[in-house]
């Protein structure tokens, strides 16, 4: 029997006979050597974090550096989401869209169900019970995952809210989303060994949203095992939210409050790697203005009895991209790992602690790079894998909010769209009403490297940020957005879209970024109030030079002009992109998407 094995079955913690049913019918499935109700209290962490070392999984760092926390080097070829075995298994081919894969049901079933035969033998299959959102919030929904991986569940642990108070909170309901995980490394016999990192290299994400199950094997990293993240939290509940009238979005969620004590909440969706986290936690560079935390990566969105969209974070933690994270960079997301977390696949130093490129000023003299290199800031690659990860305890962000957990939820004042481009999209537009904002969302877009950045059209479209997390067609959701639109109508936040990222034609950003946004981030809070000044162009309202505060700013006059400038050429060029963009969409593009975009080129001509 493997040491995880060892570990033995306590018993279910829930009369629920749909969940009881489901874990009758894994363990058929799997086999796996024992089976453990997990409870999700602290000794139930550290004996999961303790069972990694034992298996060689982890190693403890320096406690009197990084305190309780463990470093993982997975397997060199398991190391993010995989994008190309990831599928929507709706009933009907169309309702997965054009921008999922997508499989027959049933087939793929049968197809995973082979994969999953006998996949835990000689391991433990733990039963994860897990809220997204406060436990009992009328804004949180219910999963129950089962996984062979005490890697997944102890990540689980720090990113949702596990244990017994679920099952009490879901008494006898059926409305809970049913996980299944295996990493697909099966120990058939005692002798079998098992290996630091086990995964398969047969990988498979597979959705199924009427069923509102996740079946997913052979990867144990980020996005595809932690099945409450992507899986449930936007590809099924984008789904489950269609149906209900609600929103599941990939953004952050800030709370601001002006020098008077005035406070604003908002939300902002940027696809990866465009500064969700770090604008979460930015310390603001106006004086009396202050930024707190609710989120950093997904957002649920319902509408309040009075009418507004309240909305709570799903997550407790977050699952941050390491390398770039500094003092400098990100200073509260740097306290928030001193201890308590799991690193992946980052760099050890000589005293067990860890280290990441621009982690700090200095770098050190040698390292252990994650694939258990020896590694010296001469070698030619990074110490740290570029989607190396820390999964930290979102409570020990200093400047999370008081509110982070309340079950109601905080209403939403603004949603901001933003994406890395270059050229053509000023720093900030308020878009004229929800219609016309849902459309910007629509177009967003990202440009991938700094090199390519002026090769035209090298970008790709990520509708709000939803391109690889929406579990239905993105004709269907962007119809969605404007049903909501409908329905919430003047109570509704303002769009804005905005842009970091623009730069000079020698290729210098031209905007600092960073905490310097907070400029940009108070001009729209008293947009909402109606106070700041705009003016109005073909794509929105822009910010009059004198209404965005630069007071001991260091950028020049031109740049500023450049950064609010509305480019009419570069939109101009911009239309056919936009309506082949669209025209992958067919018949489910919907008619308002339609008018926008003919509004937009007359208002251009
Ligand atoms: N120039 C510039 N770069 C930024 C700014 N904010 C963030 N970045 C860069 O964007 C990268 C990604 O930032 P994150 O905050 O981790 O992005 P994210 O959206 O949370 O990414 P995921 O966790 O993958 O969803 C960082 O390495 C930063 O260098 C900004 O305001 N200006
Ligand atoms: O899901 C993951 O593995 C990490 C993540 O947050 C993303 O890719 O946006
Ligand atoms: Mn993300």
């Amino acid at each position: 029997m493997s040491v995880q094995a060892k570990i033995v079955a306590e018993g279910a913690k829930t009369t629920n006979p749909k969940v009881l049913a489901f874990v009758e019918e894994a363990k058929a499935l799997f086999k796996p050597d024992a089976v453990r109700w997990c409870d999700g209290s602290k000794e139930e962490y550290q004996e999961l974090l303790k069972l990694m070392v034992d298996c060689g999984t982890a190693m403890w760092l320096n406690p009197d550096k990084r305190g309780n926390s463990i470093l993982v080097r997975s397997d060199p070829a398991d190391v993010a989401r995989v994008e190309d075995q990831t599928y929507i298994c709706s009933v009907k081919k169309e309702d997965a869209g054009p921008t999922n894969n997508w499989a027959d049901p049933a087939e793929m079933k049968a197809t995973i169900t082979k994969l999953y035969d006998g996949a835990m033998q000689g391991r433990t299959m733990y039963v994860v019970p897990y809220s997204m959102g406060p436990v009992g919030s009328p804004i949180a929904g219910i999963g129950v995952m089962v996984t062979d991986s005490a890697y997944a569940v102890a990540n689980m642990h720090i990113m949702t809210r596990v244990g017994d108070k679920v099952w009490k909170a879901l008494g006898d309901s059926e409305d809970f989303v049913r996980g299944m995980h295996s990493v697909g490394y099966p120990l058939p016999t005692p002798k079998t060994a098992d290996v630091p990192w086990p995964c398969n290299s047969t990988k498979n994400i597979s959705h199924f949203p009427e069923t509102r199950e996740i079946w997913s094997f052979g990867s144990g990293y980020g996005g595809n095992a932690l099945l409450g993240k992507k899986c449930h939290a936007l590809r099924i509940a984008s789904v489950k939210a269609r149906d209900e009238g609600w929103m599941a979005e990939h953004m952050l969620i800030l709370k601001l409050t002006n020098p008077k004590g005035e406070v604003k909440y908002m939300a902002a969706a940027f696809p990866s790697a465009c500064g969700k986290t770090n604008l979460a936690m930015l310390n603001p560079t106006i004086p009396g203005w202050k930024a707190e935390t609710i989120g950093d990566d997904i957002c649920w969105m319902k509408f309040g009895e009075d009418g507004r969209l309240y909305a709570i974070n799903p997550e407790t933690g977050f699952f941050g991209v390491a390398p770039g994270t500094s003092e400098a960079s990100n200073l509260n997301a740097m306290r928030a790992l001193d201890e308590n977390c799991i690193f992946t696949n980052v760099g050890l130093t000589e005293d067990e602690d860890v280290y990441w490129e621009d982690m700090t000023k200095h770098k050190p003299a040698h390292a252990i790079d994650w694939m258990r290199r020896p590694w010296t800031p001469e070698a030619d690659r990074p110490a740290a894998h570029p989607n190396a990860r820390f999964t930290a305890p979102a409570s020990q962000c200093p400047v999370i909010a008081p509110e982070w957990e309340d079950p109601k939820g905080v209403p939403i004042d603004a949603i901001l769209f933003g994406g890395r481009r270059a050229s053509v999209v000023p720093l900030v537009t308020e878009a004229e009403d929800w219609k016309q904002g849902t459309f910007l969302g629509s177009i967003m877009a990202s440009e991938k490297t700094a090199a390519a950045a002026d090769a035209k059209g090298d970008i790709r479209r990520d509708p709000m940020a939803m391109l690889p997390f929406c579990g239905y067609h993105m004709g269907d959701y962007f119809a969605h957005w404007l049903k909501i639109g409908e329905k919430g109508g003047d109570k509704l936040p303002k769009i804005f879209y905005v842009n970091w990222f623009r730069k000079s034609p020698e290729g210098k950003f031209l905007w600092p970024g960073f905490a310097e946004n907070s400029r940009v981030l108070k001009w729209i809070f008293e947009r909402c109030d109606g106070t700041a000044e705009a003016i109005d162009t073909p794509i929105g309202k822009v910010p009059t030079e004198d209404a965005l505060d630069t007071d001991g700013l260091d950028v020049d006059d031109s740049a500023l002009k450049e950064l609010l400038k509305v480019d009419i050429d570069g939109w101009k060029a911009e239309l056919p992109l936009i309506r082949e963009h669209y025209a992958t969409f067919g018949d489910k593009l919907p008619q308002g998407l339609r008018e926008e975009l003919s509004q937009l080129e007359k208002r251009l001509s």
